[in-house]
């Protein structure tokens, strides 16, 4: 039997993840489930946002459904206690560096996104992003300049071989897929994309039936919303990534369509929605379940070996959309539960 760790955390979190824990449920498949308080819920609980049991229970687990942590309370905390180092400490702790953000268009959905339709419609992409490194993890903290200044600094850097584990997993990705890689970077500014660069040209030696390109950063926030259809699979790193996969959400919809998964080598996985907490809905029922439902595909697909249950999840979501059934974020009037039915039943 596989052991599902669920980390609800904070805001809408628990609300997704009740209706993704419903489903996986309603699969009927050899799965048990246990839960353990994450982000601000286990600060306020523990005293800490990712309690020694929580970071057990995640270790133990088979993979991890999470949910969002970020809680507004929390936001003048000294930064290690803060909700969001529970997230950053669990992709570390556990090596969890690749980072998959998969965005297509659903049928019938290209009225929800922000782009033209005849745009949006040919959305089917998605973004690797390195999660361990970066100018996430580096040097950082606050200092007083020669002259008095109060000086904010974080040390941005990879070295070779973080980026050569990323782009073997965006190749990867690319060769599963249409076989078009995209490198997203600032190699014309910055030392770290340089490397970053160098790299991924490298690596692309073992991958010759894979087309490569690069892209500098700034111009691919503007090609993701001229032309999303043109790309296949985009490798970035952590920073680039995190900016470009909510940027991608609205080509095609909604922020609360997105899921994703991080791996580490082994295909061990911690699968969530790319979304936050979203203080500004929590608690009022308006959450959309989707990303997180998706995201429980993932752990079917990427660490169960279920992939029929995962396509059978898809489907299901797809079919609620295309029946009209949306939630606020997407222009109706479900609320997170009646959306989780709707899933259930398409199932
Ligand atoms: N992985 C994570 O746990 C994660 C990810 C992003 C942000 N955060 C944290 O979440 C908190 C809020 O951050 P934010 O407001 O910048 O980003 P957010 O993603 O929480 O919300 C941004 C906007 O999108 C909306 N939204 C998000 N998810 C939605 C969903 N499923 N359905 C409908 N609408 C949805 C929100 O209502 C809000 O208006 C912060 O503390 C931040 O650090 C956590
Ligand atoms: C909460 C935050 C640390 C996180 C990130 O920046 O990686 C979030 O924005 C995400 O996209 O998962
Ligand atoms: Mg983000």
């Amino acid at each position: 039997m596989a052991l599902i760790a669920i980390l609800p955390g904070d805001g809408i979190g628990p609300e997704v993840t009740t209706e993704a824990r419903r489903v996986l449920e309603r699969l009927g498949l050899d799965l048990s489930f246990e839960e353990a308080p994450v982000g601000g819920a286990a600060y306020h609980a523990a005293g800490h946002p990712l309690p020694p049991a929580t970071l057990d229970l995640a270790r133990r687990a088979d993979a991890i459904l999470f949910g969002a942590v970020g809680d507004p309370t929390c936001d003048s905390l000294d930064r290690h206690l803060r909700p969001e180092q529970a997230i950053l400490g669990l992709r570390k702790a556990l090596t969890l560096f690749a980072n998959l953000r998969p965005a297509k268009m659903f049928a019938g959905m290209e009225d929800a996104s922000a782009l033209r339709p005849e745009v949006a419609r040919a959305i089917d992409l998605v973004i690797v992003r390195e999660l361990n490194g970066d100018v996430y993890f580096g040097e950082k903290g606050m200092r007083t300049t020669a002259d008095g200044l109060r000086q904010g600094y974080d040390v941005m850097s990879y070295d070779e071989a973080e980026v050569r584990r990323i782009a073997v997993a965006g190749f990867e990705a690319a060769r599963r897929r249409r076989g078009k890689l995209c490198s997203i970077d600032k190699a014309n500014v910055l030392e770290t994309s340089q490397l970053w660069r160098d790299v991924v040209i490298e690596t692309a030696a073992d991958y010759a039936d894979v087309t490569l390109t690069h892209m500098y950063v700034d111009n691919a926030a503007m090609q993701l919303v001229r032309d999303p259809g043109q790309f296949d699979v985009i490798v970035t790193g952590n920073l680039f990534g995190d900016i470009l996969s909510d940027q991608a959400s609205m080509c095609v919809g909604s922020i609360g369509l997105l899921p994703s998964a991080a791996l580490d080598v082994a295909g061990k996985g911690l699968y969530e929605p790319i979304h936050g907490s979203a203080p500004d809905i929590a608690g009022q029922g308006k959450a959309n379940p989707c990303a997180a439902i998706l995201s429980a595909a993932m752990m079917l697909r990427h660490s169960l070996g279920e992939p029929a249950a995962a396509d059978r999840i898809e489907a299901a979501v797809a079919a609620a959309l295309a029946s009209g059934k949306r939630t606020a974020d997407l222009g109706g009037t479900c609320s997170t539960r009646e959306m989780g039915d709707a899933v259930l039943a398409a199932l």
